[in-house]
């Protein structure tokens, strides 16, 4: 009888590399029959992620590169050959048919690994410019997933794939036209309507937004005055909920109209209770917009490598699927997210509209032809 298939996912580190690694696990598990385990460090978000979707996860040290001292790095670099050394060691105990490396930390020794022992390996990169862990074994890779035509060019046998994204926010149903009727304007001022109800939720990216947890505790006053019936629900990233509570208390911000969280473990129901989005412009994250059907602004975050989230944002912003604002100093934000925010939520008819435009970016088959993918190159 044929032995099932194995599958080694190697990297992590934030929600963008992590979350989308479930996706593909999940899909390989049910789809495929496989047995799939997880290769990550310690401190990355795989740690919780991992074991609660119910997947193995082995641990390697592998240290830091990016945005850190030089004494790091030469660390980093010095500890390299270990991390391949463990990972050689997992793989020769698993025995993977494939090692599929989502980017982040672990996946460069992972692959790396892979490589050495000839098995196959599948890059994932969902950004335009490929990170470090993926740029440096792209062109060893025996095939590639990608999200832009133009990543194309880093990798060997790298197909346009979009993101995959969890299946409950394909199942979000479009925005509703009728809450059009829901505020009425008596002059210019918005009325409070007998079901009026908006909601916007505000989130970071997995990590947080300094940006917005200082901004909107500012502006939260007014913007409530000036939507009727409008619930702020705002992710704050760890370590910054209480601040921003706090900030949001000191506000003078009706404190039944807003809530504070760390992190949102139940993202598509969050989207879905959202009329209006203020978010960063992560590679999932706006994969997750379009699969929701919702309107969002989006604020790249400025130190993203190669400018990639302006890159995601422009191509969102460019055919009306989202707003594009570019990052200025707090006073400035404010005052325009103010007027952002308040001028969307209050038109019901812009926001059905942004919502459908930005559901024809989806990629709702992505992670079938990762499964494909795999499953091709081990053979199956
Ligand atoms: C600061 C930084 O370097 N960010 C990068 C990181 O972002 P980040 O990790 O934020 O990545 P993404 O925007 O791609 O994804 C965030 C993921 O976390 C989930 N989520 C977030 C908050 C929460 O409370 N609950 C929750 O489930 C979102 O639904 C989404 O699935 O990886 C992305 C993918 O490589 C990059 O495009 C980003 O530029």
């Amino acid at each position: 009888m044929r032995q099932a298939l194995r599958v080694l996912i190697a990297g992590g580190g934030t929600g963008g590399h992590v979350i989308p690694a479930l996706a593909i696990a999940r899909e390989l598990r049910d789809a495929h029959e496989a047995e799939v385990r997880f290769v990550g460090t310690a401190r990355g978000l795989e740690t919780r992620l991992v074991p609660e979707a119910g997947f193995p996860l082995e641990l390697i040290r592998v240290g830091q590169l990016k945005n850190v001292s030089l004494a790091t790095r030469v660390r980093t670099v010095a500890d390299l050959p270990l991390g391949v050394a463990r990972c050689l060691e997992l793989a020769r105990s698993f025995k993977p048919d494939v090692v599929v490396g989502v980017g982040g930390y672990a996946s460069g020794p992972a692959m790396m690994a892979a490589v050495l022992l000839r098995v196959p390996t599948l890059a994932f990169e969902p950004n335009a410019v490929p990170g470090l862990a993926n740029r440096l074994v792209g062109r060893r890779v025996s095939a590639a997933a990608v999200n832009f035509e133009e990543t194309r060019r880093y990798f060997r046998g790298a197909r346009v794939t979009g993101i995959p994204v969890r299946q409950e926010f394909f199942e979000i149903a479009p925005m509703p036209d009728a809450k059009e009727d829901r505020i009425s304007f008596v002059g210019s001022v918005a009325q409070d309507g007998p079901a009026s109800a908006r909601r916007l939720l505000v989130f970071g990216g997995s990590q947080g937004a300094r940006v917005f947890n200082s901004v909107m505790p500012k502006i939260a006053k007014r913007l409530l005055e000036y939507v009727p019936g409008l619930r702020i629900l705002h992710q704050t990233g760890k370590g910054q909920a209480e601040s921003t509570g706090e900030a949001y208390g000191a506000s003078g911000a009706d404190p039944s109209r807003w809530e504070v969280a760390a992190y949102l473990d139940d993202m598509p129901r969050r989207f879905a209770d959202a009329d209006l989005i203020l978010c960063r412009s992560g590679a999932s994250t706006v994969a997750e917009l379009a699969a929701a059907g919702r309107p969002a602004v989006l604020v790249p975050f400025p130190g993203a490598a190669d400018d990639h989230q302006m890159k995601n944002a422009e191509a969102f912003a460019r055919v009306g699927a989202a707003e594009l604002r570019v990052q200025e100093a707090d006073d400035l934000m404010g005052a325009f997210l103010l007027s952002d925010l308040s001028g969307l939520l209050l038109d019901a008819g812009r926001l059905a509209e942004m919502g459908r435009r930005v559901r024809g970016l989806a990629h709702p088959d992505a992670v079938t032809e990762i499964g494909h993918m795999v499953a091709e190159l081990a053979g199956c």
